[in-house]
């Protein structure tokens, strides 16, 4: 291990076995310890401990706000002359029940960054709160003494590729050892741990449902690797945190164990039916991979995701977890490149292409001025005054009343096209000298490019009717663009008539 290092923080008191870091040396306890079983079986005591389970929407963060918060996050590893910064001014937000992967290159930061919300690492310059549900208030990472550090530790179930299971306890003693007892907790905390070893195979039943020997009495040394990271798993989300960390949590697995442990990962942030549940397996499987889940599996699963609401941040180059994700964080040489809410982008994306000004515009052309107007916010939720100052000339809102295109008006570089985001908007023309209204539309229907295709003033006003949030792509970024795509669009129609003389 490099002398480069900061100082490891202590050991957390309580008998949780807390992950180690990948690339050794980092590792706040190590496995195989004396006293393990001491430790083990006072783990095994119940404590009854609050939050948690049982906690309802009331433990959300405040409408809008997120419940994992990164501002300006410098890091630097060494001192003196060899002091590299590898993390440079990366801001994120992460909304409740939102699956996030971090992509990126190898040495990009990825693992640093998660590291560091997990408090896992001393923060050095910015901000990382995380939302406390059990308090209702956000914890700050920045300057927090060890033992509440620890604390918040306790609300996040880390998943890292050395998975410091206890060598002499065995699969089902190493979840219980990590499990806390609490009030509102599964009735049979032991039955819980085995249904989720079961549900990730390593249970009495195979993929088939047939009998199969269970490995809940196995120790770490008479499992497989994937085995063992499946047992790793099981610990870390036995608490049902509200935040996992985990950094390539399916990279030793085969592909039924791997979309299992997706699955639940996805199941766990929110509700779906079984239908739904069947749906999205099926989707990966056309999808070419080999993985599937067994009816049984979904049922299990279904109980076992009882409790929603968790959030996962995952470090992964798996792509049946890239298909299951809600927002993409793209890092590149320690700063966050690109942030995008995948329905966001496929919402913009339908837009444009629905429209009949696109129609000229290459397909990646047209991708490209959608993710130039991505404000990082689903759909369903309305954008903030700090969301739109951030990444401003993207969304613009308007109140009931207010007009965003008026008839007559001129068109000029500066004019826009716009899709609606959320709200009503209605179209109104004269007509005899007073305006008469023609349509109302909604999420999803765009306004407005017409006059700047043609060159010709507004055909129509159109107003808000509710509060509107609209995207917009200026005149002379659409023209950009069709001006790249033209040279194709127009061989291709070439093409197209040779063909068809
Ligand atoms: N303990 C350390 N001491 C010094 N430099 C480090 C240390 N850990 C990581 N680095 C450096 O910090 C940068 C970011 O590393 P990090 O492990 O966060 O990247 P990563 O994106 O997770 O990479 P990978 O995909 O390979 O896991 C790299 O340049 C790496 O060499």
């Amino acid at each position: 291990m490099s002398s480069s290092e900061e100082p490891i923080p202590p050991a957390p008191e309580e008998p949780t076995p807390t992950p180690s870091l990948k690339g050794g040396g980092q590792d706040l306890r190590s496995s195989g310890a004396s006293g393990e079983l001491e430790e083990a079986s006072r783990a095994f005591t119940p404590s009854l401990q609050g939050g948690g389970w049982g906690v309802g929407p009331s433990h959300l963060p405040p409408p809008g706000q997120p419940v994992l918060r990164i501002r300006g996050v410098n890091h630097y590893f060494g001192t003196g002359d060899t002091r590299t910064q590898v993390l440079f001014g990366n801001t994120l937000e992460v909304m409740p029940g939102e699956l996030v992967i971090m992509s990126g290159p190898s040495g990009s930061g990825k693992t640093t960054i998660l590291t560091l919300i997990g408090g896992l690492r001393t923060l050095q310059e910015g901000e990382i709160e995380v939302w406390d549900a059990d308090r209702g208030d956000y914890r700050t990472l920045r300057g927090t003494p060890e033992p509440e550090l620890v604390t918040v530790r306790r609300l996040i179930g880390f998943i890292f590729q050395r998975h410091n299971l206890f060598d002499s306890l065995t699969a089902v003693q190493n979840i219980r050892m990590a499990q806390r007892l609490k009030e509102n907790g599964p009735a049979d905390p032991d039955r819980d741990a085995r249904d989720l070893l079961t549900y990730l195979l390593l249970g009495e039943r195979d993929l088939s449902g047939n009998p199969q020997k269970s490995r809940f009495d196995y120790k770490p040394a008479a499992l497989s690797g994937g085995q063992r990271q499946r047992v790793a798993i099981a610990r870390a989300l036995i608490n049902r945190p509200k935040l996992v960390l985990a950094d390539e949590p399916t990279a030793a697995l085969d592909a039924n164990s791997g979309l299992a442990v997706v699955t639940l990962l996805q199941e766990l942030a929110r509700e779906r039916s079984a239908a739904e549940l069947r749906a999205l397996v099926r989707a990966a499987e056309e999808a070419g991979e080999n993985g599937r889940l067994a009816e049984w599996q979904v049922v299990l699963l279904k109980r076992i995701a009882n409790e929603h609401g968790t959030t996962s941040l995952i470090v992964t180059h798996d792509a049946r977890i890239m298909n299951l994700a809600d927002r993409i964080v793209h890092m590149e040489r320690g700063r966050i490149e690109s942030n995008v809410v995948v329905a966001e982008r496929l919402f913009v994306r339908e837009g444009l292409r629905q429209s009949p000004a696109f129609a000229a515009i290459l397909p990646e052309e047209q991708e490209k001025i959608a993710d130039a107007v991505l404000i990082g916010v689903h759909p369903n939720e309305a954008v903030r005054p700090d969301q739109l100052a951030a990444r401003p000339g993207r969304v613009e809102v308007y109140e009931p009343g207010q007009v965003i295109v008026r008839e007559g008006d001129p068109v000029n570089e500066l004019s826009k096209f716009y899709l609606i985001r959320r709200g009503t908007v209605e179209v109104l023309r004269a007509a005899n000298g007073a305006p008469q209204k023609l349509t109302e539309m909604g999420p999803g229907r765009y306004f407005g490019e017409v006059a700047f295709l043609l060159n010709q003033p507004r055909n129509a006003t159109v107003r808000a009717l509710t509060r509107a949030e609209v995207y917009t792509v200026d005149r002379a970024t659409f023209d950009k663009f069709r001006s790249v795509s033209l040279p194709f669009v127009e061989r291709m129609l070439a093409n197209f008539r040779a063909g068809e003389g």
